[in-house]
């Protein structure tokens, strides 16, 4: 083998001395042509997605998608291809993406449709966990150890903590602003506050930590996790950058994965001791992951899987969380009468001292959490596609064959405004899920199916209470200067006019300091 190489190497050195530069441009050019050629007629002629509609660069190419996700327009694209391609087309030559309702659910209510392999660059320190795992007997398994505690019931048990970290905390912050204001009137940025918020909360709940971020204005914490990301996905598109030399370009996101990691072994190893000393069992995650045991097969995680599930906590639960809440007071600044309504359900139910809980929103608000589910359709936190893999067997949709190991990435904005499903889609109207069962099982922002966000429930609870009680204690106005934007402030893609955003996976406000702001009163 290695002379055949060496014979073959020193062919084309050869071959290259012969050739004048010229001649090794026509010759790359002919190469580049007979590719695209080879590759276009098998893209008409003969590949079995030939009939499935889409773009031509997507039928040869999956370079196209990639760069479009590269440059954060997925969302953009989705929305965009959604809307001249419909229910069902080519992404990729081998990938397509879908919105209808009906395939989505078969997509993700079963097993069968593994998730992708590009979820495993999330595999912290190398091990799969419960948002990276591809394999269906590990996510089986690792929900039946978690599935017992993430049910409202038992997050119910943590309610306090969501409280105090969360809208308490931010009414202290709020009204201490106030106090200091020379016109009792203070301007805030609600998404930053809402972020440091839900970090806080989970800062208490995965790692039995006290943060204090809303405090002292500092999430530190969150931008190593945010760092662990963006490090484990350049590993995973680059690999070169696993070695010395290359590794030294990521050395910046590897100091602070790092620290994350020290900072969550320090987490875990206090509780240990906690718990050495006979002190009560605190009610919250780090102790659900500490504890979880599959009742199958008694396993339980070690210490690294527990490390790994908070740090997936805290990665999947803060951005998406704030991101939503914070779409929903945007889009009750910009209708007045909606925000009027919504205000007025919340204060002609409870007295201004009470303290609203998530079961007394869920019975006595039903206008408020209608505004939060419309604009979890509106803005889907992921504005983009989640990706799956097609069954061994294949599966028609819409009439089309889709052969085994297909990809079938599932189209975020293109399934929550579906043409279909949903009167005016673009529209941002909470009455649509008012006494409307139906409207609640077709919204798909949390994936529901066999791998359904397990968070969910918990960010309805922090995500409801941080905003019926917010509405009951303070008076919201847009700031005068606040002129940007029009009272029809959505585009034709759904997305707010003058607004940038940004378009990554997640769907969210480029400029939250210029677009995320409100004036702030004591309630009158
Ligand atoms: C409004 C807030 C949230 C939204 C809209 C949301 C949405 C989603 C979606 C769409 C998925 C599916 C992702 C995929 O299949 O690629 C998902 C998965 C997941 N979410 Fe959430 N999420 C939210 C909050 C949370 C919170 C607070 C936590 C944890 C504390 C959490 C933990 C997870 C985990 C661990 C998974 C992976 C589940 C699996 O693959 O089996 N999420 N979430």
């Amino acid at each position: 083998m290695a002379v055949l190489f060496s014979i073959l190497f020193h062919g084309v050195g050869i071959l290259l001395d012969h050739l004048s530069s010229a001649c090794l441009a026509k010759l790359l050019f002919s190469i580049g042509a007979l590719l695209i050629g080879y590759k276009s007629i098998y893209a008409i002629f003969f590949s079995p997605l030939r009939h499935i509609p889409g773009p031509f660069l997507a039928r040869i190419t999956c370079k196209r998608n990639q760069i479009i996700s590269v440059i954060g327009k997925s969302g953009q694209y989705a929305q965009h291809e959604y809307d001249t391609y419909s229910e069902l087309y080519l992404l990729e030559p081998y990938a397509v993406a879908i919105s209808n309702p009906s395939d989505v659910r078969i997509a993700l209510g079963s097993h069968d449709f593994r998730k992708a392999s590009f979820y495993e660059a999330v595999d912290i320190f190398g091990i799969p966990n419960t948002f990276s795992t591809t394999d269906p007997g590990f996510a089986v398994m690792r929900r039946r150890q978690l599935g017992p505690y993430f049910n409202p019931v038992y997050l119910g048990k943590m309610e306090h903590a969501v409280l105090k970290h969360g809208y308490l905390a931010l009414k202290d912050l709020w009204e201490e602003r106030i106090a200091q204001s020379a016109n009792g009137k203070v301007n805030i940025n609600y998404m930053n506050d809402f972020s440091l918020a839900t970090f806080d909360i989970i800062g208490a709940l995965a790692f039995g930590q006290e943060f204090n971020s809303l405090k002292h204005n500092d999430d530190k914490v969150a931008k190593w996790g945010t760092a662990t990301i963006i490090l484990n996905v350049a590993r995973a598109a680059f690999p070169l950058t696993k070695y010395f030399p290359f590794s030294l370009l990521l050395r910046p996101l590897e100091v602070r994965f790092r620290c994350l990691s020290e900072f969550c072994g320090k987490a875990i190893a206090s509780r240990k001791e906690l718990l050495r000393t006979g002190a009560e069992k605190p009610v919250d995650l780090l102790q659900t992951f500490i504890d979880a045991e599959d009742p199958e097969s008694k396993t339980r995680m070690d210490s690294l899987q527990v490390k790994v599930e908070s740090i997936i906590a805290m990665i999947a639960g803060i951005n998406t969380t704030t991101v939503s809440l914070t779409w929903t007071l945007f889009h009750l600044m910009v209708h007045p009468e909606i925000y009027v309504k919504a205000r007025d359900q919340v204060r002609s139910n409870f007295p201004v001292a009470h303290v609203i809980t998530y079961a007394e929103a869920r019975s006595k608000l039903p206008f408020v959490e209608a505004c939060l589910y419309e604009s979890l359709r509106l803005c889907p936190v992921f504005g983009g596609y989640l990706p799956r893999v097609s069954p061994p067997s294949g599966i028609t949709l819409q009439g089309h064959f889709i052969p085994p190991g297909v990809e079938i990435h599932v189209n975020f904005p293109g399934v929550n405004h579906h043409v279909g499903t949903w009167a005016d889609p673009l529209k941002y109207d909470p009455t649509r899920f008012l006494n409307n069962d139906e409207a609640y099982r077709n919204l798909l922002t949390f994936a529901p199916g066999v791998r359904v966000c397990p968070g969910r429930h918990l960010a309805k609870i922090e995500m409801l209470t941080m905003l019926s009680n917010m509405l009951k204690d303070f008076d919201m106005a847009l700031p005068e200067d606040y002129t940007h934007l029009g009272s029809n402030v959505l585009d034709r893609n759904g997305f707010p006019k003058n607004m940038e955003l940004a378009r990554m996976s997640i769907l969210e406000p480029a400029n939250p300091k210029r677009d995320c702001r409100v004036i702030l009163t004591k309630r009158s």
